[in-house]
């Protein structure tokens, strides 16, 4: 019989994912997911069920890796609350089956695991697409997706400078100045922002700049707007996923021009010469490597008590 599902709670997960690992790791399941190869690996577009009453939505990601073993759903609610709410933006759970008996092997917080992939496949994203020399970082946003991908960008590159701009509603008319001033001139942009109407604009970005659009993930939710849309190539963790859920792609009417994976594979290349977006909307397989590396982690840990 199967041994019950270990709990694994915030404080572990963060004890226990690193960037230097997971990083990696998100590389290899990127690139492994571009080449749509379903011996290796299925990841559906995440369903979605709306929460009318609350404004948000519940996700469910599922994701099988078959030569790995990993077979894992993340349950994720997310909401489009006012801007001052008290009450959280996004709540997950992470669950890790036996793909060969079914049985559920743990059950973790998915809270840390959300905020540390997503802001590392953005590292990833930068890696990838920011011209050489990029001196200047602007991060849009100042929630828990802003903390996570100012520590993996401070890990991981040396920026000569970082803006952080935070939206408050209470200085709406500085609102656009101070943000036009954060944006000027950097070479990196991440918007993390929970806005639904474009909050970054097309001619404030410096020629050749790197966005990492994380947030805006429903099909009528804008953080960029066309010009900006219009003048990039545009890069996707998924294609289906930003065709079926990214109202910056939807609605401006552009392509994408190649996934992460693609880069990594080596089947597009990375125009870091031009202006670039990495439309993130998230992905089942960026949870699934996330909580195996956990899982394994702690397995290892709980063998030497
Ligand atoms: N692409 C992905 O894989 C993921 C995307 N997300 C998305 O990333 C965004 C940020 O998530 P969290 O940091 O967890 O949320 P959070 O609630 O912790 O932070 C949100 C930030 O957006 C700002 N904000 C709210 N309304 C705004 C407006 N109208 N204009 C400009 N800024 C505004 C808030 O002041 C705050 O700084 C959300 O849209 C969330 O849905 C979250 C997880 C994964
Ligand atoms: O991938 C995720 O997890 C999320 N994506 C978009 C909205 C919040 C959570």
């Amino acid at each position: 019989m199967a041994n019950p599902p270990v709990i694994i709670w915030k404080d572990e997960v963060e004890r226990l994912l690193r960037y230097r690992e997971l990083i990696p790791r998100l590389e290899v399941a990127l690139g492994k997911f571009s080449w749509r190869d379903s011996a290796e690996l299925i990841q559906p577009v995440r369903t979605t069920v709306p929460l009318q009453k609350h404004d948000g939505f519940m996700g469910l990601m599922p994701a099988y890796m078959e030569n790995d073993g990993v077979l894992s759903t993340k349950f994720v609610c997310f909401y489009k609350r006012e801007d001052g709410s008290t009450l959280p933006a996004t709540q997950a759970t992470v669950v890790l089956l036996d793909p060969e008996y079914g049985n559920v092997k743990a059950v973790m917080d998915g809270e840390v695991i959300t905020d540390m992939r997503t802001a590392a496949v953005s590292a990833i994203s930068a890696k990838l697409l920011m011209r050489p020399g990029a001196e200047v970082l602007a991060i849009l946003g100042t929630g828990r997706q802003a903390l996570s991908h100012y520590n993996v960008f401070m890990e991981m590159f040396s920026f000569k400078e970082v803006r952080v701009w935070s939206h408050t509603k209470e200085r709406a008319e500085r609102f656009r100045d101070s943000l036009e001033e954060a944006v000027r001139g950097a070479d990196v942009i991440v918007t993390v922002t929970r806005c639904t109407e474009p909050v970054l604009f097309g001619q404030w970005v410096k020629a050749g700049a790197h966005v990492a659009a994380v947030g805006a993930c429903r099909p009528n939710w804008r953080e960029l707007d066309d010009v900006l849309m219009k003048e990039a190539v545009v890069y996707a963790d998924s294609r289906e996923g930003a065709m079926a859920e990214s109202g910056d792609i939807i609605l401006s009417g552009v392509k994408v021009f190649a996934e992460l994976g693609d880069v990594i594979n080596g089947t597009k290349p990375a125009h870091r010469e031009k202006t670039t977006v990495f439309k993130s909307l998230g992905m089942g397989v960026q949870d699934a490597v996330s909580a195996k590396l956990v899982f394994d982690q702690w397995k290892a840990r709980h063998s030497q008590l």
